[in-house]
């Protein structure tokens, strides 16, 4: 159920769903279950938004200390690609990242620990995502990185067409103009 990706801090989880001629039951979180599988709480804010077109690309955002947020990602309707960028100073894979491909039908969720950038692209319209964060958003602290930085050299999956942007994400540093805000501790 809890599989680490190649940025082994990074888990994809596979919830367990029960289906039956009503539907399915999952559990998306459970405490005990989720610290067990290296998924460090406590979660202090959910969150939920929605994204109308193909293409919208929300990030890569990131809070820095004193708010930092560890994120739980999940995608209850559509379907997204979900990346996470390791921003950790010291890091053997700074610069690098995952992803995983979020949807209502397969139920995964994607662990995103403090110290790496997260944003998504949505694959499908009228995509909603829900995310657990281990820190109430602090618009002081709240940064970001710019997704097209070819030093990151991410493949969104987007081809020809232009992701649709919120202004702020049209407007965020390089890598290699990226303050050293998260330490790799190891
Ligand atoms: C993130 C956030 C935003 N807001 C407000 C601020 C603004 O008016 C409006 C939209 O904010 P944004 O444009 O930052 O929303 P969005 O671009 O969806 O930001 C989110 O992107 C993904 C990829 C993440 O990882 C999240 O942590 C968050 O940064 O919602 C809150 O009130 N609370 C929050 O926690």
């Amino acid at each position: 159920m809890f599989t680490r990706l190649a940025i082994n801090d990074v888990i994809l989880v596979e919830p367990p769903r029960f289906g039956d001629h009503r539907g399915f039951f999952q559990e998306t979180f459970h405490a005990d279950r989720y610290a067990e599988g290296g998924i460090e709480g406590p979660f202090v804010q959910d969150n939920h938004s929605l994204s109308r077109e193909v293409g919208v690309l929300r990030g890569l955002h990131f809070q820095i200390d004193p708010s930092p947020q560890g994120k739980l990602v999940r995608c209850t309707a559509g379907r997204i690609l979900d990346v996470a960028v390791d921003i950790r100073k010291g890091s053997p894979t700074f610069g690098q990242h995952v992803k995983a491909e979020l949807s209502a039908e397969n139920g995964h969720q994607l662990w995103v620990p403090v110290g790496f950038a997260h944003a998504f692209v949505t694959l499908e319209a009228d995509t909603e995502v829900q995310y657990k964060v281990t820190g109430y958003y602090d618009p002081a602290a709240d940064r970001g990185l710019a997704w097209d930085d070819p030093d990151l050299g991410i493949d969104w999956g987007l081809g020809d067409r232009d992701p649709v942007l919120s202004e702020k994400d049209t407007k965020h540093p390089r890598l290699a103009d990226l303050p050293d805000y998260f330490s790799y501790q190891g």
